[in-house]
């Protein structure tokens, strides 16, 4: 990526920041009928499907060439019984894209007073995040909304952007409304914005002023034996969590894992409330998406960590929308990651006996 004018992380944190927006008002309006289930039973809201519109919309205006890797599609929306949530996406999405620009944002980036659209216009634009991936070439890699489930429980939940060249994470960008400015003071101001570009470290900026702030440097600090703790998912179908409890005794861990749904635990663990991002397969077949770990991944990196699968490889961006075959992931500071690598190993080991 060329950096001179880094052009695409100013839009890049415009777009996530307008659809956090979105989301956290939606979040207080949401109704029972404005979820839907989809095929993998998983749940998937207006506020979803509204922000892939806006973020896909903006990259479409600004960088018209970019594929887009994008979580939610609009082949249900298109449905006669859909109508009422098709409306309401477009309403939403119209209202966020159309809003006054605030100081610092560039007319240039597609946004602003004129730039509402049609509903088969937001439609194509919402599967315009159909594209495949693959090892070559620019892509934008977009979870709308990380943490659907966190969202609809009022808790936490992330807004996902990243751009992908000839397989790499260059620039990561995340939205937290609900996260708290500083871990240690949990019921003070909420929502930020976290910002990776590959080289130039991690930052941190509030998301209600990302772009008169100053960027706060983050990086993962030094633990002790006292301090150390796992960071995982909420919910039980996404990641093994009987397994992180054995690999956490196996490290003499005494500090209680600290559980959150999305991306958050990437943001968590750069900026260091926790050490360790630990996610190992249920064993029922499921693949990773590029989505759920592109930005998160660069961001951990810039901030010091080392991100791998369970078996100490790079997660491989270049495979297509997933991450290919499923090993889990582990993300943690340098020394930290080398030493959950080998209690994995360990864990692994002591489970293929016992069996
Ligand atoms: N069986 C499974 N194993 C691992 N991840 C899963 C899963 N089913 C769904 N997910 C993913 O887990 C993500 C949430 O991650 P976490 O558990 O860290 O909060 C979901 O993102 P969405 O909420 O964007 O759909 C979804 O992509
Ligand atoms: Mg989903
Ligand atoms: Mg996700
Ligand atoms: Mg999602």
């Amino acid at each position: 990526m060329s950096l001179t004018s880094a052009a695409e992380k100013q839009v890049a944190v415009a777009a996530v920041r307008r659809a956090c927006v979105l989301a956290s008002s939606v979040f207080n309006k949401l109704v029972k009928n404005e979820t839907l289930t989809k095929d993998d039973k998983s749940p998937v809201t207006v506020a979803d499907y509204s922000a892939q519109a806006v973020i896909n919309t903006v990259l479409s205006r600004t960088f018209p060439d970019d594929p887009i890797v994008g979580e939610e599609d609009a082949a249900d929306l298109r449905l006669e019984s859909a109508s009422t949530l098709r409306s309401r996406i477009v309403e939403l999405a119209n209202e966020a894209l159309t809003a006054d620009l605030r100081a610092g944002e560039q007319p240039t980036w597609g946004l602003g007073p004129d730039s509402a659209q049609t509903v088969e216009e937001l439609l194509s634009t919402i599967d315009r995040g159909n594209y495949a991936g693959g090892r070559s070439g620019r892509m934008w890699a977009l979870d709308p909304i990380d943490g659907t489930k966190g969202f609809l429980r009022g808790e936490q939940y992330a807004v996902c952007l990243a751009l992908i060249i000839n397989s790499r994470v260059e620039l990561g960008v995340i939205g937290c409304p609900n996260l708290p400015v500083s871990a240690s003071d949990p019921s003070g101001p909420r929502g930020c914005i976290f910002v990776a570009v590959r080289g130039q470290g991690a930052h941190q900026l509030p998301l209600d002023d990302p772009f008169s702030s100053t960027p706060t440097p983050i990086s993962i600090p030094t633990f002790t034996q006292e301090t150390l703790n796992l960071l995982e998912s909420v919910e039980k179908a996404h990641a093994k969590l009987s397994f992180n409890e054995k690999v956490a005794s196996n490290l003499g861990i005494t500090r209680p894992p600290t559980r959150m749904d999305s991306q958050a635990k990437y943001c968590s663990l750069a900026r260091g409330d926790g050490g360790v991002y630990l996610r190992m397969p249920t064993g029922v077949g499921y693949k990773e998406k590029i989505w759920d770990h592109a930005p998160g991944s660069l961001l951990v990196e810039e901030a010091g960590g080392v991100v791998s699968d369970s078996r100490g490889e790079p997660l491989d961006f270049g495979l297509g929308r997933t991450l290919g075959e499923n090993f889990g992931v582990i993300a943690a500071g340098k020394h930290v990651h080398s030493k959950v690598l080998d209690a994995v190993k360990r864990v692994k080991e002591e489970e293929e006996t016992s069996q």
